[in-house]
């Protein structure tokens, strides 16, 4: 099976050496190139991951000078290509002269097989290790500071971020449990110019009402108490930064109008206590209610509600979000590989189809805690569906128009080749069995961006 060998572009003008090369390196898929236009025509084809290039080529095989004009256009074409430049054994200022250029390495002739394979075989490895780590890279750009994302939906939440970061406005996020709002609050705290200020997080819903109060405020109770102890509340705790309110909906109305005293008129006081003491906070709230219901039905005061919600952020829920899945499931796969010492390499095919069909009631928190039991629980170098527990009464139902049918399936297939070849176009094109072209502007129509 060719397909499975790595894929090496021989150019070659000399039929014999062709034959030569072509038998001698049969463990890889060679494709022979013998002048300029082809050359540039394979290139573009299968940009392969090393090259061996003959400067000797038509219409003068006797002067490197077309052999070197192919190489400035193959660097500049696939800069990640590693070319190997074949010279005559009298050619040796030229080939220091491409390596110069940027090729990796020249080989005189006349040709040894096995000294060529081994610097073909270094070449072939020192690709893929650079290849590694440009994916690594490009695996780190989806993780916009800890939101790890790819899905148009969720891409223009984190451009929000990025916008409304810098500012000083307050901002309500708002979207169902386990959606990641906590993990968006403290992005936009690490890349606001509150970053080296603290964040502090208070949930409403954890804490009785009758405590709430004294744990936003503080008290001070020196002034009419036996027991003379004082506190700072979580206000004070976060001045000169971010106040994080999780859950803001459940907040008492009597907690409401104080913190909205604070808002407007940039003190507080303790509890127990007159003293005022200025702060300065930036306020984000989250919530899977909804505020503006609540102010409706008189059970969120309205003057706070548009304080709080100066920019609203929708979070979506993790089914929505096209592609997203697969990649936070790979990321959480790699964390939790290293957190409990095993080395899990993926997901099988059907846990991927799994994945993709469930609903995810409970969102990344789910998904989270599904990846953190198949890693701990499983015997395999893969985790299969059945270690995903998914429930299959939860698999979400296909809509019946047929036009909404296959876009929806096109934009999966896409995003998932995307996800799978790591973001290079060309291979995600393959595994679809697309030409380049025809991906992009498949891309365009459905508005993904790898
Ligand atoms: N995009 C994401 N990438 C990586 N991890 C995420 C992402 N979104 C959420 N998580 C993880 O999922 C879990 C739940 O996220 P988070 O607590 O931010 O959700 P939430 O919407 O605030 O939930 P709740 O409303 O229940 O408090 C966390 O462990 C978080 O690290």
């Amino acid at each position: 099976m060719t397909q499975n060998k790595p894929e090496l572009l021989v150019i070659e003008d000399d039929k014999g050496l062709q034959k030569q090369l072509k038998w001698s390196l049969d463990e890889y898929h060679v494709v022979l190139a013998e002048d300029k236009d082809t050359s540039l025509v394979e290139l573009r084809r299968f940009q392969p991951k090393v090259i061996t290039l003959d400067l000797g080529l038509p219409p003068d095989p006797a002067n490197a000078s077309v052999g070197l004009e192919l190489l400035d256009e193959i660097l500049k074409l696939s800069p990640s290509s590693k070319i190997i430049v074949v010279t005559g054994n009298d050619q040796r200022e030229v080939a220091m002269k491409s390596v110069e250029m940027g090729a990796y390495d020249y080989y005189q002739k006349p040709i040894q097989p096995e000294e060529l394979k081994l610097i073909i075989k270094r070449a072939f490895e020192l690709a893929s290790l650079e290849e590694e780590s440009r994916v690594y890279r490009r695996n780190e750009n989806m993780r916009f500071h800890g939101v790890v994302a790819t899905s148009p939906l969720m891409l223009s939440v984190c451009q929000k971020i990025e916008k409304v970061a810098p500012t000083d406005l307050n901002v309500l996020l708002e979207g169902d449990s386990g959606t990641g709002k906590e993990v968006l609050a403290r992005a936009i705290h690490s890349i606001s110019p509150r970053q080296e200020k603290p964040f502090v997080h208070l949930n409403c819903a954890a804490i009785p009402e009758n405590l709430l109060e004294t744990e936003l405020f503080g008290y001070d109770a020196t002034g009419f108490s036996e027991n003379k102890s004082t506190s700072k509340g979580k206000i004070e705790e976060a001045n000169t930064g971010v106040l994080f309110l999780d859950e803001v909906g459940k907040m008492p109305m009597s907690v409401q109008a104080k913190l909205m005293r604070v808002l407007n008129d940039g003190v507080v006081a303790r509890v127990g206590s007159r003293e005022e003491k200025k702060v300065d906070i930036r306020v984000i709230c989250s919530t899977h209610e909804d505020l503006n219901q609540k102010v409706q039905e008189g059970k969120f005061r309205e003057d706070l509600f548009y304080k709080l919600d100066e920019i609203n952020i929708k979070v979506p829920v993790l089914a929505e979000r096209d592609g997203d899945v697969v990649l936070i499931a790979r990321t959480l796969l790699n964390k939790f590989n290293q957190q409990f010492g095993r080395n899990i390499r993926g997901f099988t095919k059907e846990a991927v189809q799994a994945m993709e069909a469930y609903s995810w009631p409970g969102n990344v928190r789910e998904l989270e805690n599904k990846i953190k039991s198949a890693v701990v629980m499983s015997e395999s170098s893969q985790i299969g569906a059945e270690e995903l527990q998914i429930d299959e009464s939860q698999l979400r139902e296909m809509p019946l128009n047929l036009r909404q049918v296959r876009e929806a399936a096109e934009t999966r297939a896409i995003q998932r080749a995307i996800v799978l070849s790591d973001g290079n176009i060309s291979q995600a094109a393959k595994l679809l069995g697309l030409t380049r072209p025809t991906l992009y502007s498949l891309m365009d129509k459905y508005s993904i961006h790898s």
